[in-house]
């Protein structure tokens, strides 16, 4: 069986497609929205890539579709309906947005990565599957700390606090943590900092000498993740779940705009089991150094706390949501 992703016409997306070496189909689709322009935009994008996937099913022949939410999902998804493809919803933040709700109420099969905020709308019947990592962003147990850290140039020693903010990068992370580089608040640690394409917020300068390695994307995640033994990242859906399967003692700074706060209540269930610290982004620099400096200084000092934090994650290890869904195409296709 052979995967085919559907992805929107944004060249990004055409890019990170082309990247995967799968099969591709670029659909057009745009935001849900009630305003008079953008809704009349929405409605002919929907019907135009409701219509580019139900050629796509056909031509495939396509057995079973899994959309992971969003506005491409919406078209995608009425397609394999009408179709009478099987089709699942997995729901990856913990508060549903709008456009997985409505997709939900089309799809046979609707799953959530992690548990929902209790005082978001839930989406009905979703089964809670665990995010549904890429192998290649989990290190094997096997793996060791020392030569991933030689891979990325590092010290194989010495300790080592990865930083990084989702794909993009994040400005206020790279501001504050630019103020810790010069207040030598990391002592002994090195840093293996992804700063994102334009390293915004750091000067032009980067990271101070000796400080570790800069580098402004990750290509190999599961060694960035065993090489550290701490990390400071957002809390996107992928991060947290990558963290958790790592089990990575974090310090996660939510990104502070969206208005449902999801990377907040992503994080949560980290927190509660003791992997993960949660820091408000409070967006100036200085305020977020002074928070970073103070969370910094109980953590990085203390072994015994890592470990114990590490140790949690391990204890109670996140579902393997790549897994399942597996099983939910192969119960389709055998069926
Ligand atoms: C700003 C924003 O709206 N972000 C949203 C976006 O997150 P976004 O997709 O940016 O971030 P996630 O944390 O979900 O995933 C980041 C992914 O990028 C990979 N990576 C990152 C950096 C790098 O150098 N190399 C690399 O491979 C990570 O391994 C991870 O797999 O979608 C998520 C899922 O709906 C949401 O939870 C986030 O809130």
């Amino acid at each position: 069986m052979k995967p085919h992703l559907v992805v929107s016409q944004r060249p990004l997306d055409a890019q990170i497609a082309r990247d995967s070496g799968l099969g591709f189909t670029a659909i057009p689709a745009a935001p849900l929205s009630v305003r008079p322009k953008a809704g009349l935009k929405f409605l002919s994008a929907y019907r135009k890539g409701k219509s580019a996937t139900l050629k796509l099913i056909e031509e495939t022949d396509a057995q079973a579709m899994i959309a992971t939410g969003g506005f491409v999902s919406g078209p995608a998804v009425a397609a394999a309906r009408k179709a009478g493809t099987p089709v699942s919803l997995v729901s990856l933040d913990a508060v549903p947005g709008r456009a997985n709700r409505f997709t939900a109420k089309k799809a046979s099969d609707v799953f959530s990565a992690f548990p929902t905020h209790a005082e978001a709308k839930p989406l009905p019947d979703a089964e809670v599957i665990g995010f549904p990592l890429r192998r290649a962003a989990v290190a094997p147990e096997s793996a060791k700390p020392q030569a991933a850290r030689e891979y990325f140039g590092l010290e194989p020693g010495r300790k080592t606090l990865l930083i990084f903010a989702g794909s993009q990068g994040a400005r206020t992370i790279n501001q504050a943590i630019a103020r810790l580089y010069e207040r030598g608040v990391l002592g002994d640690w090195q840093v293996l900092h992804v700063t994102g394409p334009s390293a915004e917020g750091l000067g032009p300068e980067g990271i101070p000498q000796g400080a570790g390695v800069a580098l402004p994307f990750c290509d190999r995640m599961d060694l960035a993740w065993r090489a550290a033994d701490t990390a400071l990242t957002r809390a996107g859906a992928g991060t947290v779940g990558e963290a958790w399967a790592n089990a990575v003692p974090s310090v996660m700074l939510p990104y502070p705009f969206h208005n449902d706060e999801h990377q907040k209540h992503n994080a949560a269930p980290l927190v509660d089991l003791g992997g993960a610290v949660v820091v408000k982004d409070l967006i100036d620099p200085a305020e977020n150094a002074q928070q970073l400096a103070q969370v910094f200084a109980s953590i990085l000092g203390d072994d015994a706390k890592r470990q114990q934090m590490a140790q949690a994650m391990r204890d109670h290890r996140p579902p393997d949501g790549a897994q399942r869904l597996a099983d939910w195409v192969t119960a389709q296709v055998g069926a």
